[in-house]
Order: structure tokens, then sequence, then C-alpha cells
């Protein structure tokens, strides 16, 4: 919910460096100048001049979800620094109002040599929080964090997860009326990534967000607005999915710019995914299946062309382990003990490639009776987006089954594997009792499988469908 507070205003904003081509010019910048001021001389340099930033200016208002985006060294890091007051502006004005928590880049923030535990009470200090107020707040920063005993330990042994896993804990434990995050959550493993995109969702409803990522989908799910810089420029500030097709639009003819536009018809073959995009562009004719074949036998035909190219869709799935699954609740009347992936025959499925037929099953011990226990599920990216998701409701609503306690019940769900961009996914499991509507989570648990999508021939889209058939010909006119 966005008001018309202000909460950022970044006016006319610029970072200049001075770069020397080795140190001894440093040396010469400091003296020389001072000396050749006295004779007259004003023109002694021995440095260039970059501008990192220039000439920025935006404002974002209380509720917004602000995404930055830009290439390499386009200047997102150096804007969000001046705007958390970490970094001194050469030029023009920075005013934030409110409380700000930044989780930047690797680095930035804790002292190395103090343990976990200080740097919790040092950052504390430094958000203006008292000690008293810190100390009631430690279990549950600690517990988001879920570093255990390393706590005790000096930040510069921790392992780059766990440092954003206290920094991003303890940004979440500040009230912050913004929290500025750069790129952190690319680091550290699926399950804190998906607690850190909850955490998230639900500060968006109360407070600003400044998000920078190089994944445009991410800020197109999360912002309702985006920035875009390009060699410390502003190109445009707007709507986020106008801002990102321009953005990506741009990126794409850079790129043709830089690799030439000739495309060889003949070309090697692909040996990984990467190569199969360049696969993807050829107009070669691709094997499709027969017309007649059953649809459960269909497969992608373009798949076994794109395998015979040495180009494959690899997913990896990890098992049920309930001591590895992400946080869960519910009432309790059931409890989900087992969730597997399993190939059409029923072996289980460690490795997809994508467009099979595969079956996830739920078992779940019911506790106390449940008239019509209704499970469901739901495929996540990296970032929590739920890509799809299906339940029992439908099919059982006119046979309820009526479990009672002690029974053990099994959801099987039998669907084609999408095809799926590289990536990290997991998947949430659910059982509920009453209707579609209007029900009672007995017990939903949060990254339940995950998997790993490490080879891919999909480059658009969240989802690949697996196509029956593509048909290309000239018609009369
Ligand atoms: N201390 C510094 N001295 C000189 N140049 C710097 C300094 N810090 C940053 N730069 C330069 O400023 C430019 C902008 O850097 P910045 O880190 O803000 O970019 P970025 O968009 O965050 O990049 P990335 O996406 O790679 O993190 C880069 O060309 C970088 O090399």
């Amino acid at each position: 919910m966005s008001s018309d507070e202000l909460i950022i205003s970044v006016d006319s904003l610029g970072k200049k460096y001075d770069i020397y081509a080795q140190p001894v010019d440093r040396l010469k910048q400091m003296i020389l100048p001072r000396l050749g001021r006295a004779v007259g001389r004003h023109d002694l340099r021995y440095h260039k001049e970059f501008w990192a930033l220039r000439n920025v200016s935006f404002s974002v208002r209380r509720g917004e979800t602000v995404g930055i985006i830009g290439r390499n060294g386009s200047g997102k890091s150096t804007l969000l620094q001046m705007i958390c007051g970490t970094l001194h502006p050469t030029e023009g004005e920075v005013k934030t109002f409110g409380r700000i928590a930044a989780l930047l880049e690797l680095g930035a923030g804790f002292n190395p040599e103090f343990t976990g535990e200080e740097n919790v009470y040092l950052s504390g200090l430094l958000y203006g929080i008292p000690e008293v107020e810190l100390r009631k707040r430690f279990d549950s920063i600690l517990a988001f964090a879920d570093i255990g005993d390393f706590i005790k330990q000096p930040v510069k042994t921790y392992s780059s997860g766990m440092y954003v896993r206290l920094a991003f804990s303890i940004a979440a434990h500040v009230d912050a009326d913004t929290l500025v995050i750069d790129e952190a959550l690319s680091v550290g493993d699926i399950r804190f990534t998906q607690k850190c995109m909850r955490y998230l969702r639900e500060f968006q409803k109360r407070g600003t967000l400044l998000f920078v990522s190089h994944d445009t989908g991410a800020v197109t799910n999360l912002c309702d607005r985006a920035v875009w810089l390009d060699r410390g420029e502003m190109v445009m500030d707007g709507i986020t999915r106008d801002v990102v097709e321009s953005y990506l639009a741009a990126q794409h003819a850079a790129d043709r710019a830089s690799i030439g536009q000739s495309i060889s018809v003949e070309k090697p073959r692909a040996t990984s995914a990467r190569a199969a995009e360049s696969a993807d562009a050829a107009p070669a004719p691709l094997a499709m299946p027969a017309t007649d074949a059953h649809p459960d036998d269909v497969m992608d035909g373009r798949l076994a062309e794109l395998h015979g190219r040495g180009a494959r869709n690899i997913v990896e799935f990890f098992e049920f382990d309930p001591d590895q699954v992400g946080s869960s609740f519910g009432a309790g009347a059931a409890e989900i003990v087992d969730v597997k992936l399993a190939g059409a025959t029923g072996e289980s499925a460690q490795i997809v490639l994508g467009g099979e037929l595969v079956e996830l099953s739920i078992d779940a011990r019911i506790r106390e009776p449940i008239e019509g226990p209704i499970f469901g599920f739901y495929v996540k990216d990296r970032l929590g987006q739920r890509l799809f998701g299906d339940n029992t409701f439908v099919s059982y609503v006119d046979k309820p089954l009526m479990p009672g306690a002690g029974a053990r019940v099994r959801a099987s769900f039998h669907f084609r594997m999408p095809i799926l961009p590289t990536g990290e996914y997991s998947i949430d499991v659910a059982l509920a009792s009453g209707t579609q509507i209007d029900h009672t989570h007995q017990h939903w648990i949060h990254d339940a499988l995950s998997f790993r999508a490490s080879e891919s021939t999909m480059r658009y889209g969240l989802v690949g469908i697996p196509m029956l058939s593509i048909d290309l010909r000239q018609v009369e006119v």
C-alpha cells in the first residue's frame, strides 16, 4: 500500500571517483598541484575522473516496492550505499525519512573480528535499538538466522550463506520503515531464501522496499516500480513491466550487436544448454511426435532433437527429510509424514527431464477424524513465486474420504513435468479440512521437497509447457 508520504528523495545525485593509473600518481596528485598553483599552474592533474553515478533523481513513497535494475557496474550499489548513508555523494542530495535497514552485498555491516552475537548488538546500536529491547529480540533473531552455535564464533569464520542469514535476520528485527536488499538473496540455500521472501512479502504490506537484482523476473514479480540505471545514468523510472521490457530489449540489442548478426545454418553440435539456445534460433525442422499417438505417450518432440544435439533438461530432486524442510504450521488434526516425486512407473525420481509424466504423492497420518481432507501443493521458484499447484478438492467433493484417527492417507497427483529454466525450486504441501473457500489448514509444510534444474533448454518464461505438436506451413491466400 503506497501512500503520499515521501520516504526517499534522491535529487541530482552523483558520485565521482578519481582513477589513478598507478599508485605514484596519487602521491603526485596530493603534492604537485599545490606546488603548481604557487607558480600559476592550475592544470596539473594525475588522475582521470570517473562518474559511477550522475544526475540521478527519483523519489519513493511509503509502501512502494521499487526495483533497481541495470547491468554490472551500472551504479546500483553506489546508489544504494548513498541512500543508506554509507557513501558520501559528490554532488546532489539524498533525503530519507524513517529507519532504513540495509542488506547490502557481503562485506557491509559486520565487524569480522566480533562474534555473531556481538555483531547483533553492534548492529542494533547502529539502528538505534536500545540494548534492553535487543535482548528481548535476541532469541527470535537467532531462530530466524538458524546458524546454531556459530552465533558465538567471529563472523570472519562464517560462510557467505551464514553471513547473509544473520544480516537478514537482524534487518528483519529492527522495525525498519524501509528495507534495502542488494543481491544478498542470491547467496544461501533455497529454504532460507524462501523464508526471506515470505518475510519480504509480509513486509511489503507495511513497509517500503528497495530491491536490487539482476533477476528481472524477481523484480517484475516483487516490485511496483523499477528504476533502470546504465553507466551511472538513470535511463527509465516507471511501472516495472514497462521498464523491464525496455531493459531486456536493450540488453538483447546490445548482445546481438556484440556477437554480430550472422547465424550459421550448419551449426556445430551443441554440448550444453547454452549451446541449445543457439539451436533454438535455428530454422531447422524439428522431429515431432506421430499425431495418432496417445496423449500420454506424447513427449515434446523437440526434446529428443535437442538431446541429440547434446542439450538437455535436468531437474534433480532432493528427498523429503522432515529435519530439512522449511517452517510448518497447522491446527494439527493430521500430520504430513512423507512427500515423494516418482516417475510414471512409480520409481522414485531423482532426475527428471521435463515433459514426462510424474507422480507427486503426499502421505499424512490422521490424528483426529477429518471429514473430506483436502491435500494440495504449490511449486515455487527460488523467490517464492508460485508457478503452479493443485489440490484434491474438486475430484473428491462428492465422495469425501472420512479417515479416522490413526489412519494414513495418501494423495497422488499425476502430471506432466513442465520444463523449467535453470534454477532452484521447492514444493509446499498442505492438508486442510473444510471446503475450497472456507478451510482450516491442518498441516502446511513450506519447502517440503526441493529441486534444482541444473540444465535447461528453456530460455523464456517461468514454466515451459511441453508442446504436443508444432506445425509450420505456407497457406494459400
Ligand atoms: N571505490 C571505487 N573506486 C573507483 N570506481 C568504483 C568504486 N566503487 C565503484 N566503482 C565503479 O563504479 C561503477 C558502478 O559500480 P557499482 O558497484 O555501483 O555498480 P553495480 O551496478 O552495483 O554493479 P554490480 O551489478 O556488478 O554489483 C563501476 O564501474 C565500478 O567499477
